[in-house]
């Protein structure tokens, strides 16, 4: 079991009398990227205000690598790096005058062979001499995050960071997220009100509504978990004599354990049945978010 780095426990926020957040509960562990889903106004900015000492909380405890956020705040912070809404950049100066910049401002020194490393692991070197007003919105994100990462921080979080970037962009932040996760050991928390982003890129996921935790999921399937799987086919009438399921438009749609897909695969393969695509849907935190989100302002 990896260790874990962020941990809420029964954390409040009222203001001005609304109780904002409401006894709200869960732990973000080492190595693994955290998705922070919810309607828009359900509190994730809120949370994140708290985690990352920006307001206080009313009652409760977010602790950050063993550090408490209420009585240890400075030790707690030194291990978080954040962009809460978007990066703060200088337009008019370059990535590595911005990079540089912010190393001067950092608490710990920062060697500049550290921000050689940054730039590598953020993969802006071609660009890093240039200024950042010329930068798309992806490659600004990259400098924030590398920004973020500075200061070698055990938790990054990043407040809808998939805001405005088109599908390539939240591809390459995907890649990117585990890729911090999983080879540098950073727990990552990202937050974000659309589902299908979350569950492109988390490992892990918490929903919470109206301030309040809902549930928690794993997004990798277990080897036993049965699944919705969806097989594009040119002739799906033919396909249901050899496998059980239904049509969906062009689609059959199969329960299946994720070991039997291969053996589903191969099965109308030998019928020279030609397959399109092959869809695996985690349906029952679809099913969950769709009726959470229903009649509220999720786009
Ligand atoms: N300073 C404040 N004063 C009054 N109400 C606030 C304040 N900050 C947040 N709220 C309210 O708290 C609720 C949660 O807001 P928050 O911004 O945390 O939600 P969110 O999940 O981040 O939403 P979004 O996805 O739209 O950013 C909203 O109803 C908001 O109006």
């Amino acid at each position: 079991m990896e260790k874990t780095v962020v941990s809420l426990r029964h954390v409040h926020k009222t203001i001005k009398k609304h109780a904002i957040i409401k006894d709200l509960s869960f732990e973000v562990r080492e190595g693994e990227v955290y998705g922070f889903l919810g309607p828009n106004g359900s509190g994730k900015t809120t949370t994140i205000r708290m985690m990352t000492g920006l307001i206080s909380m009313t009652s409760g405890d977010i602790e950050i690598c063993g550090h408490s956020i209420r009585t240890e705040r400075e030790k707690a912070l030194e291990h978080i790096g954040a962009i809460v809404e978007n990066p703060e950049l200088y337009e008019y100066m370059t990535g590595m005058q911005n990079l540089k910049h912010f190393a001067n401002m950092a608490a710990t020194t920062i060697e500049p062979v550290r921000i050689q490393e940054i730039i590598k692991l953020v993969e802006l070197q071609d660009a890093i001499h240039k200024k950042v007003k010329t930068y798309s919105l992806g490659m600004k994100q990259r400098l924030g995050i590398a920004q973020a990462l500075l200061h070698r921080p055990k938790v990054l979080i990043l407040d809808e960071p998939t805001n405005g970037l088109d599908p390539a962009g939240i591809r390459q932040l995907r890649d990117y997220l585990q890729y911090l996760a999983k080879e540098e050991g950073i727990a990552v928390l990202v937050s974000s009100h659309l589902l299908s982003e979350i569950e492109l890129m988390c490992d892990r996921v918490v929903i919470i509504q109206n301030g309040q935790f809902v549930r928690e999921y794993a997004l990798k399937e277990q080897q036993d978990e049965i699944l919705t799987v969806m097989i594009e086919v040119d002739r799906p009438d033919d396909a249901l004599h050899f496998v059980e399921g239904k049509i969906e438009k062009n689609m059959i749609v199969v329960r299946s354990s994720r070991e039997h897909i291969p053996h589903l695969v191969k099965k109308l393969v030998m019928q020279d049945i030609l397959i399109y695509g092959v869809t695996v849907k985690n349906k029952s935190l679809e099913e969950e978010f769709l009726l959470l989100t229903e009649g509220s302002t999720m786009q």
